[in-house]
């Protein structure tokens, strides 16, 4: 019962709704009373060959009343239970979008998507169950359980009442020792399904990778692993969920023995008429539910609180961002000052940037380069505040960024990711992302600084065009382009760029970067992997092992033995081999 003073707060809210809904569970049960006791009278007048056809047909519409007032009342509770247990879904469902929203890069690297989509699908909906079913058991088994046991004794025999309830005991026992197995059981079937989810999306996302290697076989295996665990840890719980429901519908079969044989005994000694043991085993027939009820109530309420732990523990992470000043103002344009003396990721053995100091001023292009894995994407990451406990400071103007609240500081900054991201809309939309009202001469100004309006315009929709899931649909530079142009939509002070020109050609790229750098009054700060995209930046900084090895003007740079030099001849060596093979 724990779950219900859990969810306490939920039902303080819906309170009247709530207590509407159990009204009319009381109604219907005073109801249900009146057809088993005119059954009774009937079979009693038959014995007694003293019915008529006008009381025949008064006790004929009081049960055509009763069951009127019924099919009314059940509407009604319906409405009102099950109704607001969909306002505890919807609340739930958006705390927990919102908090996934507000989680920094670190919660999604120990979480898996798989599971943070089972918690919002399977663990709310379980929640949910509480709030509808759960009540509707609770309050049906008292209240339906409690007036049939009154009407059994009032109208029938207290004697033989007690007799019947006998057996009853034996489930509350059950349902004790059966509890424990069914919550564990419920708790690995939610972990395997989350796992499976994992799976799914994996492949689903993957599967191009995967079928350019031929791995459909071998992953449609893996993933049938996945489903037979599944289906295991589900049947395990079943089994234990089985054992317990039928064993209700035995400890019912032992009452209706005991009211057939002690009643059928006390109509011969004449304690009990007829019509009053029919009465008496129709209350027991209706008795059955509640007594279902309070079983499947248990695993209700079982797997409800499973499932509200986990939504907690989730909703109890925190991010790791630093705690801003509230009343801070920022005035751009302002020096993004770099000085990270230490930083290394949660699990790293050794820091994976340590003692990097430069500046970028405004309107100033920095180019930052250097050997693979040498922290060029760590140090954007730093930079749009992915991260925010590095030793040192990074500073725009005279503030500390970590002091500036997350969405104040991100307004002055553009990003576009190393790997690019479409949503599966339109072309038209995925530009104007941030404002998607903006117009289209706006989207096409931006889209032609990317270089990727004419690609546009050839397609068969234009801006229209969908790109299918995460841009299936278009070519590996056309979405890092439509990436570039999004992020160009927002005229901030800085832009950041995580070298998303890799896919574009060289001829493209420098487009690209000449547009950002002759018709853009913003700082740029570009890390690439092709040195000519840097080749009109005001600095270039080479990173290695994390940490700056080199840093100049690229023509200064390509005048010092070091990385730069060496490749930037590889590279021209190369470009100069293509030219040549496509002459
Ligand atoms: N999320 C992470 N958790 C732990 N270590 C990470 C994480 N991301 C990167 N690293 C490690 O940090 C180091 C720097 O990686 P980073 O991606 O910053 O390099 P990079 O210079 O951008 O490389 P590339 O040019 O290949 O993109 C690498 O050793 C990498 O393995």
């Amino acid at each position: 019962m724990r779950i219900f003073r859990q969810l306490n707060w939920f039902f303080k809210e819906q309170w009247r709704e709530y207590l509407g809904g159990v009204i009319a569970l009381i109604l219907v049960a005073i109801c249900n009373v009146i057809p088993a006791r005119v059954i009774g009278n009937v079979v009693d007048a038959i014995s007694d060959h003293r019915v008529t056809s006008g009381w025949l047909a008064f006790w004929v519409g009081v049960m055509l009343i009763a069951a009127a007032a019924q099919y009314l009342l059940r509407f009604a509770w319906q409405r009102l239970i099950y109704g607001s247990s969909y306002v505890l879904e919807r609340q739930l469902r958006g705390q927990l979008f919102a908090h996934y929203l507000n989680m920094d890069p670190t919660f999604y690297q120990k979480w898996r998507t798989g599971d943070l989509m089972a918690h919002a699908t399977n663990d709310v909906e379980a929640v949910r169950e509480v709030a509808s079913y759960g009540i509707l058991t609770l309050a049906d088994s008292i209240i339906t359980g409690g007036s049939m046991i009154i009407a059994m004794g009032m109208f029938v025999s207290w004697r033989l009442t007690l007799l019947t309830l006998i057996p009853l005991p034996l489930l509350v026992v059950l349902a004790n020792r059966l509890g424990n197995k069914i919550h564990e059981s419920y708790g690995k079937a939610q972990a395997s399904f989350g796992d499976l989810n994992n799976k799914t999306q994996e492949s689903v996302s993957g599967m191009r990778v995967l079928k350019s290697l031929g791995q459909e076989k071998a992953d449609q295996e893996d993933f049938n692993r996945y489903v037979k665990r599944t289906f295991d840890a589900n049947r395990r719980a079943y089994f234990w969920d089985a054992l317990f429901n039928p064993a209700t519908t035995l400890i019912m079969g032992l009452s209706y023995i005991i009211a057939i044989g002690v009643g059928g005994w006390m109509v011969i000694k004449q304690q009990l008429r007829v019509g009053q043991l029919v009465t008496m085993m129709t209350y027991l027939g209706e008795l059955v539910w509640p007594l279902f009820a309070i079983g499947t109530l248990f695993n209700t309420l079982e797997r409800g609180r499973a499932s509200y732990d986990r939504i907690s523990h989730l909703l109890n992470e925190k991010n790791h961002w630093q705690k801003p000043q509230s009343h801070l103002q920022i005035s751009v344009p302002a020096n993004l000052t770099v000085d990270v003396d230490q930083f290394g990721y949660e699990d790293s053995v050794e820091p994976v940037l340590h003692d990097i100091h430069f500046k970028v001023k405004p309107g100033e292009m920095v180019g930052i380069v250097g050997p693979t894995g040498g922290g060029k994407s760590t140090l954007m990451r730093l930079l749009i505040r992915d991260f925010d406990r590095y030793t040192g400071s990074i500073k725009l103007g005279k503030h500390d960024i970590r002091e500036i609240a997350h969405d104040r500081y991100l307004a002055n900054i553009s990003y576009v990711p190393q790997t690019s991201f479409l949503f599966s809309t339109n072309i038209q939309d995925n530009l104007r992302f941030q404002d998607i009202n903006a117009p289209l001469t706006q989207v096409q100004k931006s889209a032609q600084e990317a270089a990727i309006d004419k690609d546009i315009q050839q397609m068969p929709d234009q801006y229209e065009t969908e790109v299918g899931q995460q841009g299936v649909s278009l070519s590996g530079g056309q979405q890092q382009r439509i990436a570039i142009g999004r992020a160009l939509m927002k005229a901030t002070p800085f832009l950041i760029l995580d070298d998303p020109l890799s896919a574009v050609d060289a001829q493209t790229a420098t487009t690209i970067e000449q547009n950002l750098r002759h018709h853009r009054d913003q700082s740029v700060i570009m890390v690439t992997s092709r040195l000519s995209t840097v080749q009109n930046a005001d600095w270039v900084i080479v990173l290695n092992h994390g940490t700056i090895v080199q840093q100049g003007t690229p023509g200064e740079l390509s005048q010092q033995p070091g990385w730069y030099q060496e490749t930037l001849q590889l590279q021209k060596r190369h470009q100069q081999l293509e030219e040549d093979l496509n002459e």
